[in-house]
């Protein structure tokens, strides 16, 4: 069965809680002495309902306990599909918790309050999803209810979402006006808005279509490691251990090595000691090569007909999650897969305004929650591909070399000149 893992971004009180509690709550994956618990509690309330946000906000309170970065998974399967939710609060910190939340994730959820339409976060979170290249876009119009689930509201909101939208590389965009509260159009088809042909957001989610979202052209595998036996009968043995992260590998492929560039082929692919002819993403193997070349952690083999950029300047979109600024001349450790280098920051060529989307130029520092472009020059050479058509080697991290900790998320671009 495969498996969608989705973000959900919106205004806090838009009723993010809401909309998680109910899905999990139709799709009956609540456990049993959890469903008691949220009962008890609800039972204090004048109205005597079943409180949805306590299930969403409770588990969230649980799994923030010791973790820094405040984003919480949440796990759910229906027969046709498995779920993880990834649920980045609201509140301040929000473009560092959904960033953090979302660079691996297929589709983005962005709550709209049917009363109050496209709002600054709304285009905040929508810029975001676009950066981080997220394929699939949901609107979610919640609180249908208290516009008495009325046509014209609801496609006000998607004209106006839609201007947005041209201004931003954002993939595949669907509208859905739902009631989270009332269970509108969220698991089962709402009765209130016949003039909606589209589907609930459940059934959305079940069918929406994740295949060609896998890279299988760019075959690319980071060496985490070399595997050198030493007894005697096996001194010819030496395999490089990883994970390929797009494309396809198959034996007898001529590869390369980077960034040093020697060349050899694919001698034989073993996973768990069993040998295999071909292996594609995600797959963790043990790739043997037939000449004895210089490999180690960090390097990035690849096939010698299909070759990422590989250079000492990277111009790259930034998202800065530190409350220390980054300044021009700043270094930092840049890290990229298995592979890490120092850096300096050579320049930043505009900050972007999240909310009008306009570039600003000669901007000379960055504050928490910037967005910038910028360029960076790294001591040894990145082998990347531009993040547009590979996520997972076109997206890199900073680290700050004192503390260790991650400052900054980066969508590497192109070489810069
Ligand atoms: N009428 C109506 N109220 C709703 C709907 N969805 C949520 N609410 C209410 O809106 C308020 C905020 O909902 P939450 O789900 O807590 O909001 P949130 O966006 O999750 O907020 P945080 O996650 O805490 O940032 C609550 O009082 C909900 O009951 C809806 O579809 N209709």
């Amino acid at each position: 069965m495969d498996l969608l893992r989705f973000i959900t971004a919106g205004s806090v009180d838009d009723g993010k809680s809401t909309l998680i509690g109910r899905l999990l709550y139709d799709s009956k994956s609540i456990l049993a002495d959890q469903m008691e618990a949220i009962e008890r509690a609800s039972k204090s309330r004048d109205d005597g309902e079943i409180d949805l946000a306590l299930l969403t906000d409770g588990l969230r309170s649980e799994r923030e306990q010791g973790i820094t970065i405040d984003v919480a998974y949440r796990y759910f399967q229906t027969p046709k599909r498995k779920f993880i939710i990834v649920d980045a609060p609201g509140h301040i910190q929000y473009t560092r918790n959904m960033v953090t939340g979302a660079s691996n994730c297929q589709l983005a959820v962005v709550l709209v309050d049917a009363r109050h339409g496209v709002v600054e976060q709304t285009r905040r979170h929508s810029l975001i999803a676009s950066l981080l290249g997220i394929p699939h876009l949901v609107v979610a119009i919640n609180k249908m209810d208290l516009v008495d689930y009325s046509q014209d509201v609801f496609s006000n909101i998607c004209i106006h979402y839609n201007e947005l939208a041209q201004k931003l590389d954002v993939g595949e965009v669907t509208y859905i006006p739902l009631s989270a509260l009332n269970g509108d159009n969220v698991v089962e088809k709402s009765a209130n808005m016949p003039w909606y042909e589209g589907e609930p957001l459940l059934s959305y989610l079940e069918t929406v279509e994740l295949d060609h979202d896998e890279n299988l052209t760019d075959a690319r595998f980071p060496v985490q490691y070399v595997i050198r036996p030493q007894t005697a009968e096996l001194h010819d043995y030496r395999g490089y251990a990883g994970k390929i992260t797009s494309g396809i590998f198959r034996k007898g492929d001529t590869v390369t090595v980077l960034p040093t560039g020697e060349t050899s082929t694919i001698d034989a692919i073993e996973v768990a000691e069993k040998h295999f002819d071909e292996a594609f993403a995600p797959m963790s193997v043990v790739l043997h090569l037939a000449d004895d070349v210089d490999v180690s952690r960090g390097n990035l083999i690849v096939k010698s007909d299909n070759q990422p950029v590989v250079s000492q300047n990277v111009e790259a979109m930034l998202c800065w999650m530190d409350t220390k600024p980054l300044k021009v001349g700043n270094k930092y450790t840049l890290q990229h897969g298995t592979f890490r280098t120092r850096c300096a920051v050579r320049e930043i060529i505009y900050q972007l305004n999240v909310n009008t989307y306009e570039e600003t130029e000669d901007v000379e520092s960055l504050k928490l929650n910037d967005i910038a472009r910028i360029v960076l020059k790294t001591a040894k050479p990145v082998s990347f591909d531009p993040y547009d058509k590979n996520r997972v080697n076109g997206g890199a991290i900073l680290i700050d070399e004192t503390s260790n900790v991650t400052v900054g998320a980066l969508m590497l671009r192109k070489e810069a000149i």
